[in-house]
């Protein structure tokens, strides 16, 4: 077995093609359907409290009303770059007439993956350095990257494609280097991360998926070895080699994906925006207890679980994750896709919002169930006019459940402060379990029976512990 974390992205071993290929009873999780599809192809041919009662709102109310899926359609194959590339700018326009050697100095490989290697470079003019991937023509989804990616760079969260040149046989992508590594990494050094923390990532994450939700475009590849880090630590998501762009009235069809982050619908025929959600909420899942939730021997039963399994949230390392947090895992990883959060409501959500949110302070907070990263410094600190707000609407009994409340373990803090943040936390997971006892969603990818604890190849088994596939 072998972790997450070892693997550098296209440095994978593609499985032989003198094994017989057969997804029943081979299993390579950490390549994208995409690659999957070709290496069978080539095998035979070689993103408080008024908000927070504001979502439960409209929960009940029936955010399950998500707006309509985005209806999404497939830029017609075939087309070129050339009619594609007026919308490109115009610095990335001129390169076309140049060698990229006019302009930049090649260097070492960084990375590499299913469409060319991205290469280190350094600008002749002033001796910055830039990543540079190499597309090798002839694919649609290669053109589709160019122009998505010049669609969307601006963005701070974002990789921002400075220029494009082109020669006979490639398009090379001049992007702003990221030189922190990828989140994978980060991840597997870090194997579990604190809610606040992981709620912080996901935030980003999910701005970000909002812009490309916002802009018409679906990523399709969220996971965190598209997800790359600048030298101070800044998220940038990258890859857009499986995104498209959506339009009114039609549905993504297409399946692509990495198989442990890509969503039911996917497998089933069409789809939406929601995918990204769907991946989202994977990585979430990984973040907090670092084990992928849906995975197997092979191929086949890692579809199987995405389609059929239930997440356990009673056992293992979620005994000791908060009732808020399991329940943006859960919306997240919902399979009715009218139910799925959509990015502005995993946004809104109490979670999110607690740990997030500027009015509550940046505090990390430790959980009386014992989540296991301190409060490194400030205490939760509330507005009074927030408290009161929160007071008036807090329903009865709630304060009482204090299984579910974060309590301050800072003797110099407070009563009122201490209340105050139990306030904060038993109202946000008040919200919570009012809204999780929707019948419509206690249906879905509820808590219910554990994972079979099967790993993919690509996750780890850790034996001291019953077996449990412990991922990066
Ligand atoms: N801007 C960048 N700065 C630094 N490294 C980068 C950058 N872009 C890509 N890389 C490195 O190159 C690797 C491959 O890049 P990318 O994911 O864009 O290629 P790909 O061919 O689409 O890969 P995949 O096969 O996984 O879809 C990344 O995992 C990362 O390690």
């Amino acid at each position: 077995m072998e972790t997450l974390g070892k693997k550098r992205k296209g440095s994978e071993m593609l499985p032989s093609c003198r094994r017989s290929f057969s997804p029943i009873t081979v299993v390579w999780p950490h390549l994208s359907l995409e690659d999957y599809s070709r290496q069978k192809r080539k095998c035979k041919e070689d993103e408080v409290l008024k908000v927070a009662v504001a979502f439960v709102t409209r929960v009940v109310k029936g955010i399950a009303i998500a707006p309509p899926c985005g209806s999404a359609s497939l830029e017609p194959p075939n087309r070129g770059l050339k009619r594609k590339i007026g919308c490109i700018e115009a610095a990335t326009q001129f390169g076309r007439k140049k060698k990229i050697e006019q302009d930049y100095d090649l260097g070492a490989t960084i990375g590499s993956g299913k469409f060319g290697s991205v290469v280190l470079c350094r600008s002749k003019v002033n001796g910055e350095e830039f990543a540079c991937k190499t597309l090798r023509k002839g694919e649609d989804l290669v053109h589709q990257e160019v122009e998505i990616m010049q669609h969307l760079s601006g963005h701070p969260g974002i990789v921002t494609l400075k220029a494009v040149y082109e020669d006979l046989k490639s398009f090379f992508l001049v992007m702003e280097l990221c030189s922190g590594g990828r989140l994978l990494d980060q991840m597997a050094k870090e194997r579990r991360y604190s809610e606040y923390h992981a709620a912080n990532i996901l935030k980003e994450l999910v701005l970000v998926i909002k812009y490309c939700h916002d802009m018409r475009v679906v990523h399709r590849d969220i996971k965190p070895e598209n997800i790359l880090l600048t030298a101070t630590g800044q998220m940038k998501l990258a890859d857009f080699g499986l995104a498209v762009r959506m339009s009114n009235g039609q549905s993504l069809t297409g399946v692509v994906g990495s198989p442990a982050y890509v969503a039911p619908e996917v497998l089933t025929g069409h789809y939406s925006e929601k995918v990204d959600i769907w991946s989202a909420g994977v990585l979430l899942h990984a973040l907090l207890v670092s084990v992928l939730p849906f995975h197997g021997d092979t191929l086949d039963s890692v579809f199987e679980a995405i389609k059929n399994a239930d997440l356990d949230f009673e056992n293992g390392a979620w005994r000791s994750i908060s009732q808020p947090a399991r329940d943006l895992v859960a919306r997240m990883l919902t399979r009715d896709v009218s139910v799925r959060l959509t990015a502005d409501e995993v946004l809104g959500h109490p979670w999110i919002l607690f740990h997030t949110e500027a009015t509550l302070g940046m505090a990390s907070l430790e959980t009386k169930m014992g989540n296991h990263e301190k409060p490194a410094s400030p205490q939760l600190t509330v507005s009074p006019g927030v408290v009161s707000e929160r007071s008036k609407m807090i329903p009865n009994g709630f304060l009482n459940d204090d299984s579910f409340l974060f309590l301050s373990s800072n003797s110099s803090s407070t009563r009122s402060e201490v209340q105050d943040s139990a306030l904060v936390d038993a109202l946000t997971v008040a919200i919570s379990r009012v809204a999780i006892s929707e019948p419509k969603r206690t249906r879905l990818c509820g808590p219910s029976g554990p994972i079979q604890q099967e790993c993919s190849s690509n996750i780890k088994v850790n034996n001291n512990n019953n077996n449990l596939c412990t991922a990066f």
